[in-house]
């Protein structure tokens, strides 16, 4: 599969890097409300959770790739940018100084355009701190904290309007994979383990929404922020969600990753059965091996560039307004490399990219088998999002519970369930709609 570069309106031509310059400056503590107070533009960049992470404003720089090459493309394009760049950054913080958002395809035969984009303003909050960060590409522009302040304040006057949620007119209509072919697929799925080919595999779905009026993308991610409290909420070119996965976090050299797997609806659970959640997952045999088998396709990966791991025995149920599900923090020192430097969290995301949660167990052999069984291109769904620094700390989930924005009308929503062999079709769609249900409830549908 070859690769391609391309140069995206506002970007440089292929092959050229431009010489950026940036300039963060410490801010006064932000509101209770923290970064969702930012979230008011329909087409900023957007990394949340707990009000923390970055929004960002505009775009200074931008590069596209596709094919099996598309990490390693856009980490080399990276790397020239950061090493060419002039950067002001007395915080030193992960996230503080130059930083680009990125959005990467599910798989190497997707023609999605995996994209990093540096922002010209971004604004950060983590637990210790506010910033912003204001980065030029004309070598003639002022860099100044007075210039970035000017430049936010004109970013935030206009607020991106809002949408009527419950509109009469609004609707969900199936996408290229209608509930029968998904009970088909599942069954067909089921029957490939049996074989003996695949242990795991995770089939997914789609769903459109057809709005009566533009969507209103900073209103949605909002919604989800607030009430996904505990996901990370992230809007990067039409691609949005709340992903309560996070696929890799690193800063410095020491690495983290929440890895899920197993899922209950909590809308279909007794209400006068407290041990329900518990019992349904922590003691069910079929999701502690659809659990175990994506703790293990993180840990092989993982293990050979750590010098120490902590991958706990034992998952913990996480609990999200829509579902519950088994999941287990897994945190590595990562190891020096022979020329001194310890992986970023773009080579990290490439290597764990994809993970048995979202492709199944073998890897190559489950990709192949869920692309033939789906037959759609996933694009950026269940593929890593996220942001990277100069330095390589960054966070890149996976996308899921999310969308892509098509058109200002129309949103492709995405699910999808791990199969093994003890699943049932039925309950494998039910549990699709149900990881549909938080962007089907901020969308209005
Ligand atoms: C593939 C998805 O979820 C994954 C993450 C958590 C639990 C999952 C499950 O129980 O099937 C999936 O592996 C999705 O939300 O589209």
């Amino acid at each position: 599969m070859t690769s391609q570069l391309s140069a995206a309106p506002g970007t440089q031509p292929p092959g050229t890097v431009p010489l950026l310059r940036s300039i963060t400056i410490q801010r006064p503590a932000m509101s209770e409300h923290g970064l969702l107070d930012y979230i008011t533009r329909d087409e900023s960049l957007v990394w949340s959770r707990h009000g923390e992470g970055t929004i960002g404003f505009g775009q200074v720089a931008r590069f596209e790739s596709t094919g099996a090459e598309r990490f390693a493309l856009a980490r080399h394009w990276w790397d020239a940018i950061s090493e060419a760049a002039d950067v002001q950054d007395p915080l030193q913080q992960p996230g503080t100084g130059l930083i680009a958002f990125g959005a990467f395809a599910f798989s190497f035969s997707s023609s999605y355009a995996s994209r990093l984009i540096v922002p010209k303003i971004v604004v950060g909050r983590n637990e210790t701190c506010s910033w912003i960060t204001y980065t030029v590409a004309d070598p003639e522009a002022e860099l100044s904290a007075e210039a970035a302040e000017t430049e936010l304040a004109g970013l935030l006057e206009d607020y991106s309007p809002e949408h009527e949620l419950g509109a009469g007119a609004d609707k969900l209509v199936a996408g290229q994979i209608s509930e029968q072919a998904y009970r088909e697929s599942v069954l067909k799925g089921v029957s490939v383990i049996e074989s003996g080919a695949v242990t795991k595999l995770v089939l997914a779905r789609d769903a459109v929404a057809e709005l009566a009026s533009p969507i209103a993308v900073a209103q949605v991610l909002r919604q989800l922020a607030l009430r996904y409290n505990d996901c990370w909420t992230y809007s990067v070119d039409g691609l949005i969600g709340a992903t309560p996965e996070m696929l890799v976090r690193v800063r410095g050299d020491f690495a983290e990753a929440r890895v899920l797997a197993g899922t209950l609806d909590r809308a279909t659970a007794p209400s006068d059965d407290p041990d329900y959640a518990h019992r349904m997952l922590l003691e069910d045999e079929k999701q502690r091996h659809e659990h175990q088998l994506a703790i293990d396709s993180l840990t092989e990966q993982l293990g050979p560039l750590a010098s120490g791991m902590d991958a706990p025995d034992e998952p913990f149920v996480l609990q999200l307004p829509n579902v519950w599900h088994l999941a287990s923090d897994v945190k590595a020192t990562l190891a020096t490399r022979a020329d001194g430097s310890v992986p970023g969290v773009l080579d990290l995301a490439e290597v764990f990219h994809p993970t048995a949660a979202v492709c199944g167990t073998p890897t190559k052999e489950a990709g192949r088998i869920l692309r033939e069984l789906e037959g759609m291109d996933r694009g950026p769904y269940a593929g890593p999002v996220g942001w990277i620094d100069t330095r390589g700390n960054g966070e890149f989930g996976i996308a899921l519970r999310g969308g892509v924005v098509e058109s200002p009308t129309s949103v492709r929503l995405y699910a999808g369930c791990g199969v093994v062999a003890a699943s049932d079709p039925a309950a494998e769609l039910a549990e699709s709609w149900a990881k549909m249900r938080p962007m089907r409830e901020a969308l209005g549908i």
